[in-house]
C-alpha cells in the first residue's frame, strides 16, 4: 500500500503524543491493517527514522477490555523482540513502548519487504529461467537469499520463538553497508541485504518441533502462493535451516507430517 501523510488520512481517533510531537518528523502512514497502523517518523533526533506501530482503540470493545488486550499484545510482542535482539536474531530494535497507550517505536528498516525483492527479481527474468533451480547459475542471488532466510528462521527457532505469521511480507531486506556481500563485479542486486523479521504480533515462545514445523509450513505455503515461479527454490530455505541448530533436522522430519496433514485437510475440503 502506498504511504500517505497521516494528516491527510484524518484518523477518527487522536494520535498518541509520540506521533504529535513537534520535535519529530510528521508521521507518514505506511500501512493500515485490521489491528494496527504503521507510521514512519523520527525518534529523539531528526536523523533517526523510526517505525511507530499504533493500535488505536476499538470502539466496538469495552474500553477496559480494549486497553487490557492492546496492552497484553504489545507487551508480548515487545518481549519477543527483546528476546530475539538479545540472542542476535535480526529484528528491528525496540526504541520505546507505551503498551497502555497502544504504541511502540521500532528501528526503521530502510529496505523493501523480501516479497518485493523477489517479485522485482523475477519480473526482470523470462518465465523459463526459474523452472529448474539447480541448473540456473543466474539464479545464485536468489539461492543466496533463500539460504539467508533459512538461517534466520533457524536463529529464531533456536532462541525459542515461533513467529506465527511468516510470509515474505513479514521479512525485510536491510541494505548492506557499502560493498558488503556484493558479487565479484561489485554489482548489487535487488535481493541484497540482511533478512530482518518483522511483525511479531502472533509470535509465541515455544521449543516444540511441532510448533516450529508449523511455522515453516506456513512460510512454505505463503511462499508457494506468493511466488509460484520460485517455488522450487524453497528447498534452499529448508537446507539452510537444517544446519542451524541441533534440533533442526527433527523439525524438518516433523514438517513432512505437517505437510501430509495439510494435504489431507485440503482433500477433505
Ligand atoms: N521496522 C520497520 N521498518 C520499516 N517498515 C516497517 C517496519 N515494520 C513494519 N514495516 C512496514 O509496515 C508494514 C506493516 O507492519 P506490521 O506487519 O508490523 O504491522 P501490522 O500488519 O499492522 O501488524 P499486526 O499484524 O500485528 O496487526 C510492513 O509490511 C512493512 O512494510
Amino acid at each position: 500500500m502506498a504511504a500517505t501523510p497521516a494528516a491527510a488520512s484524518e484518523p477518527q481517533f487522536p494520535l498518541p503524543s509520540i506521533l504529535n510531537n513537534p520535535a519529530s518528523a510528521p508521521p507518514l502512514l505506511i500501512a493500515q491493517g485490521a489491528e494496527g497502523r504503521l507510521y514512519k517518523t523520527t525518534y529523539l533526533v531528526p536523523d533517526l527514522a523510526c517505525a511507530v506501530k499504533y493500535r488505536p482503540p476499538k470502539p466496538y470493545r469495552h474500553p477496559v477490555l480494549d486497553v487490557r488486550l492492546t496492552k497484553a499484545r504489545l507487551s508480548s510482542e515487545a518481549k519477543v523482540l527483546d528476546r530475539c535482539a538479545r540472542d542476535g536474531v535480526p529484528v528491528p530494535a525496540l526504541y520505546a513502548i507505551d503498551a497502555a497507550g497502544g504504541w511502540m517505536a521500532l528501528e526503521w528498516i530502510d529496505g523493501p519487504p523480501v516479497r518485493q525483492g523477489i517479485n522485482d527479481w523475477l519480473g526482470a527474468r523470462p518465465e523459463t529461467d526459474t523452472t529448474h533451480a539447480d541448473e540456473q547459475v543466474d539464479q545464485t542471488p536468489l539461492v543466496d537469499l533463500m539460504r539467508r532466510i533459512g538461517t534466520v528462521m533457524g536463529a529464531l527457532h533456536r532462541t525459542g520463538v515461533v513467529h506465527g505469521d511468516l510470509t515474505t511480507s513479514n521479512m525485510m531486506l536491510r541494505p548492506w553497508k557499502d560493498g558488503q556481500g556484493q558479487n565479484e563485479g561489485g554489482e548489487g542486486t535487488v535481493l541484497d541485504g540482511d533478512v530482518v523479521l518483522i511483525d511479531f504480533g502472533l509470535a509465541t515462545q515455544s521449543q516444540s518441533d511441532e510448533d516450529r514445523a508449523v511455522d515453516l509450513y506456513v512460510l512454505e505455503r505463503a511462499f508457494a502462493s506468493t511466488h509460484p515461479r520460485a517455488e522450487a527454490y524453497f528447498e534452499y530455505v529448508l537446507k539452510a535451516y537444517g544446519k542451524t541448530f541441533k534440533k533442526a533436522p527433527s523439525v524438518l522430519v516433523k514438517l513432512a507430517d505437517v505437510r501430509m496433514r495439510g494435504r489431507k485437510r485440503s482433500m477433505l475440503g
